[in-house]
C-alpha cells in the first residue's frame, strides 16, 4: 500500500494533494489493485481504466453529500479506496470482507447497490428529483460504461431526464469495451464520435473563429438562427443533445487535469449533463491492456507474467455447452445461438467462431434477445438464449408473454444456476425455479452432471415449446461422456439408489451430494433412495408418489430460495394428492439474500452438502421417533 493512498481516510483528504501528487496517488492505487486482485480474483480491468477518473470525480464532488451511482459497480474498486477503505481491501470479495460491488450498508460514499448493469441513470434521476423535492443543490452524478449504455433502461432514463430537465450529470466512461468489445450502432456512433476530428474540433473552432471576427456577436445570432441545421455538421454528441443533454467531451479519461476541469464543467452546468470520457479498459497493466476481455473479471493470477491462475478439475458446464451445442449446430443449420453481451461467460466465443452467421450478441438486451428468439423461433429456427440465470430475472415479461404465452421452442440456457460465489446477492441463480415455475408451457430441467447436460440440450432443442435448462457456475463432475445425444422422456426422473428409510429427492448439482450423503448415511444404519428428479417442470409425479408413499419420509434438495422452487412444488404435489402422512423437510436457501464468499462456504452455511443432508437426516428421524413416542404415550392414555 503506497504512501499517499494510506494518508487518505476520506475523500476530503484528497484536497491536500497537487496534480502530480495525484498522478503519484494514481500508480500508487493502480498497483494496490493488481496485486489485491491477483489474490482474490475480481473485476481489474475495468478498474484500472478508471483510476483518474475516480480520483478527478472525488476531488470535484463530495460523495459524502454528492451521489455517486455506479453503474454495474465492478469499476467501484477505486472508489472504496478512496473513501476510507483501503485497510479492508485486502479482504476484496471475501466471505464476510468487502463486496466487489456499492454497497450502502458498507459506507455512507456508495449511494446505491448496483451489480445488474444499466440502472445508473434510472437511481440517479430518482435522486436528483428527490433532492428537488427536499429543496437540496448537491451534485447526482451516474457513472456508465459503452457497454452498460447498450441496455435499455439507460436510454429510458435519458428520456425521461432530458423531458425533466432537471441537474443530473452522466459519465459516459467509453473503453470501447462491454466485457467482449463492445456491439451496436450505438457503439458505432460513439467510435465516430472518439476520432473524427470534424466531429470533436467543429464546436471550438466556430467558437473561436466567431470571438476573432468583428461583429462576431451579431453572427452568433445568425448562427443560433441556423442552429438547427449547423449543429447536426459541427455540434459533436448530437445524439446525446437531442435527448436533452448538455454534451462535454470527448476528453481523455486519463489526464487528470482535463478531467477535473471538464467535470468542474459539468458541475456548474444547467439541466442533464453528459460527460464522455475517454478511457483504456486495463490501463497501466499491460497484460489487461492486452487482453482487456480476459482480465475483466479475473481469478487469481501472477502479477509478473500475468498468468492466470487455471481451475483444475473436469470442465465446466459452460464449456459442455459450448460444446454440445456447436456438435448440434453441426448438424441442424436452424439452430441460432444468442448472447446478451456475455459471449466468454456463456462459453459462445467457439460458436460464434464456427457459425458466425448464426451467432448474435445482442448487448446487454436480455428482454430484447428473448424477444428477437421468440420472433426467430415463429419463423422455424431454434434459438436458443444462453443468459446468466440472475440476468434473465430482468427478461421476466418477455419469457412469459413473448415465448411462453405463444409456446414457441425457444430454449433458455440459464448458466450460474445456483450460488455464484464471490460476487454475491447481485449475481447468486437462486430465483429461477420460482419465477419459471408458474409460467404455462414452459418445461423446467437441471442436469446432475454434465454428461446428462449435453442430453438436455438435445432434447431442449428438439422439444416443441419454451424449455429452460439450468446449470451451475463451476466444473462438472468429472463424468464420463455419451457419445451419441439422447432425447430424455419429459417430465421423468431416475432411481439413483434404492433405500427404504428415506428418499433424498434432488435436482442438480445435489444430486451428486446426495449420492455421498446416503454412503454416509449407510454406516449410521440409514437407507436412503436417491432420486434424480431431472425435472422441476412437469414433475415426475408417479416416481416422486410412489417413493413418497412407501417410505414416508422424504428431503428435497436443491440450490435455490426454498419459497416456491423445488420442493415447494413436491409439497403441492402432496397436497393436491392429499398426502397428510409424508415427513418432509426441504433443503436450500431461506427467506434472504446470500452473501458473497467462495461457493463451498456458502453451500456448507445453508446446508447444501453431503454433510448437511446427513444433518438433515439424522434431525428428520430424530423427529420421527419424538413423534413415534408421543404417539405411543397418546395411546397408552387413550
Ligand atoms: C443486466 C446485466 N447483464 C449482463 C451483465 C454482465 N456484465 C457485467 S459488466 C458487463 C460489461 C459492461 O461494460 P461497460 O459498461 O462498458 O463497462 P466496462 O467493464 O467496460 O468498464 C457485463 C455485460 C450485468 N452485470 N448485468
Ligand atoms: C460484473 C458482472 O456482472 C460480470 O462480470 C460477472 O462478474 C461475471 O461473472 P462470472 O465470473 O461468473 O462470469
Ligand atoms: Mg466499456
Amino acid at each position: 500500500m503506497g504512501v499517499l493512498l494510506k494518508k487518505i481516510f476520506s475523500p476530503q483528504d484528497l484536497q491536500q494533494f497537487n496534480v502530480k501528487q495525484l498522478q503519484d496517488l494514481a500508480t500508487e492505487v493502480r498497483e494496490t489493485i493488481i496485486h489485491t486482485v491477483a489474490e482474490t480474483g475480481g473485476h481489474l480491468a475495468p478498474n484500472l481504466g478508471v483510476v483518474e477518473l475516480t480520483i478527478a470525480m472525488h476531488r470535484v464532488f463530495n460523495s459524502a453529500v454528492d451521489r455517486i451511482i455506479w453503474d454495474v459497480g465492478h469499476q467501484s474498486y477505486v472508489h472504496k479506496l478512496l473513501t476510507g477503505r483501503w485497510s479492508q481491501f485486502h479482504t476484496l470479495r471475501q466471505h464476510g470482507g468487502i463486496s466487489g460491488f456499492p454497497k450502502p450498508e458498507e459506507s455512507i460514499h456508495d449511494a446505491f447497490a448496483t451489480g445488474h448493469s444499466s440502472t445508473s441513470i434510472s437511481a440517479a434521476l430518482g435522486l436528483a428529483l428527490a433532492r428537488d423535492l427536499n429543496g437540496d443543490k448537491h451534485s447526482v452524478v451516474a457513472v456508465i460504461g459503452d457497454g452498460s449504455m447498450t441496455g435499455g433502461m439507460a436510454f429510458e432514463a435519458m428520456n425521461h431526464a432530458g423531458h425533466l430537465k432537471t441537474n443530473l450529470i452522466v459519465i459516459l466512461n467509453d473503453n470501447e469495451m462491454s466485457i467482449a468489445p463492445n456491439v451496436g450502432a450505438l457503439s458505432s456512433y460513439l467510435s465516430r464520435l472518439r476520432t473524427d476530428p470534424k466531429y470533436s474540433k467543429g464546436k471550438d473552432e466556430i467558437a473561436e473563429l466567431l470571438q476573432k471576427i468583428p461583429h462576431g456577436s451579431k453572427l452568433l445570432k445568425v448562427v443560433d438562427r441556423l442552429k438547427d441545421s449547423l449543429k447536426y455538421l459541427v455540434v459533436p454528441g448530437m445524439l446525446f443533445e437531442e435527448l436533452g443533454f448538455t454534451y462535454l467531451g470527448p476528453v481523455d479519461g486519463h489526464d487528470l487535469k482535463a478531467v477535473m476541469t471538464v467535470l468542474q464543467q459539468a458541475k456548474a452546468a444547467n439541466g442533464p449533463v453528459l460527460v464522455h470520457v475517454l478511457t483504456q479498459k486495463g490501463k497501466g497493466y499491460q497484460p489487461a491492456e492486452q487482453n482487456p476481455d480476459r482480465f475483466h473479471g479475473v481469478g487469481s493470477f501472477d502479477v509478473a507474467t500475468g498468468e492466470v491462475k487455471k481451475s483444475e478439475g473436469a470442465p465446466s458446464y459452460t464449456e459442455i455447452f459450448g460444446k454440445t451445442l456447436i456438435k448440434l449446430a453441426q448438424k441442424d443449420e436452424k439452430i441460432i445461438a444468442i448472447t446478451a453481451a456475455m459471449p466468454g461467460g456463456t462459453g459462445l466465443n467457439p460458436f460464434a467462431k464456427e457459425f458466425p452467421k448464426r451467432y448474435y450478441d445482442v448487448g446487454i438486451a436480455e428482454q430484447h434477445a428473448i424477444t428477437m428468439a421468440a420472433g426467430m423461433a415463429t419463423a422455424g429456427y431454434r434459438p436458443v438464449t444462453a443468459i446468466y440465470s440472475t440476468f434473465l430475472q430482468r427478461a421476466y415479461d418477455q419469457v412469459l408473454h413473448d415465448v411462453c404465452l405463444q409456446n414457441l421452442p425457444v430454449v433458455f440456457a440459464l448458466d450460474r444456476g445456483g450460488l455464484v460465489g464471490d460476487d454475491g446477492p447481485t449475481h447468486h441463480g437462486v430465483f429461477d425455479i420460482a419465477f419459471l415455475r408458474n409460467i404455462p408451457n414452459i418445461v423446467l430441467m437441471s442436469p446432475k452432471d454434465e454428461n446428462e447436460l449435453q442430453h438436455m440440450l438435445n432434447t431442449a432443442i428438439y422439444y416443441n415449446g419454451p424449455v429452460a435448462v439450468r446449470y451451475p457456475r463451476g466444473n462438472g463432475e468429472g463424468v464420463a461422456m455419451d457419445e451419441e445425444l439422447q432425447c430424455l422422456p419429459i417430465g421423468k426422473g431416475e432411481v439413483l439408489r434404492k433405500g427404504e428409510d428415506v428418499v433424498l429427492l434432488a435436482v442438480g448439482n445435489l444430486v451428486a451430494e446426495a449420492l455421498q450423503a446416503a454412503e454416509k448415511l449407510t454406516s449410521r444404519g440409514i437407507e436412503a433412495t436417491v432420486i434424480n428428479a431431472r425435472f422441476m417442470k412437469p414433475l415426475d409425479q408417479d416416481l416422486i408418489l410412489q417413493y413418497a408413499r412407501r417410505i414416508k419420509k422424504v428431503i428435497t434438495l436443491e440450490e435455490h430460495v426454498l419459497m416456491g422452487g423445488f420442493g415447494s412444488a413436491v409439497l403441492e404435489l402432496f397436497e393436491t394428492e392429499g398426502l397428510c402422512d409424508i415427513k418432509i423437510k426441504r433443503l436450500g436457501i431461506p427467506d434472504e439474500f446470500v452473501e458473497h464468499g467462495k461457493q463451498n462456504i456458502l453451500r456448507a452455511n445453508y446446508g447444501l452438502t453431503a454433510e448437511g443432508i446427513v444433518e438433515a437426516v439424522l434431525g428428520l428421524e430424530k423427529e420421527g421417533k419424538k413423534v413415534h413416542r408421543l404417539k405411543a404415550v397418546l395411546g397408552r392414555r387413550m
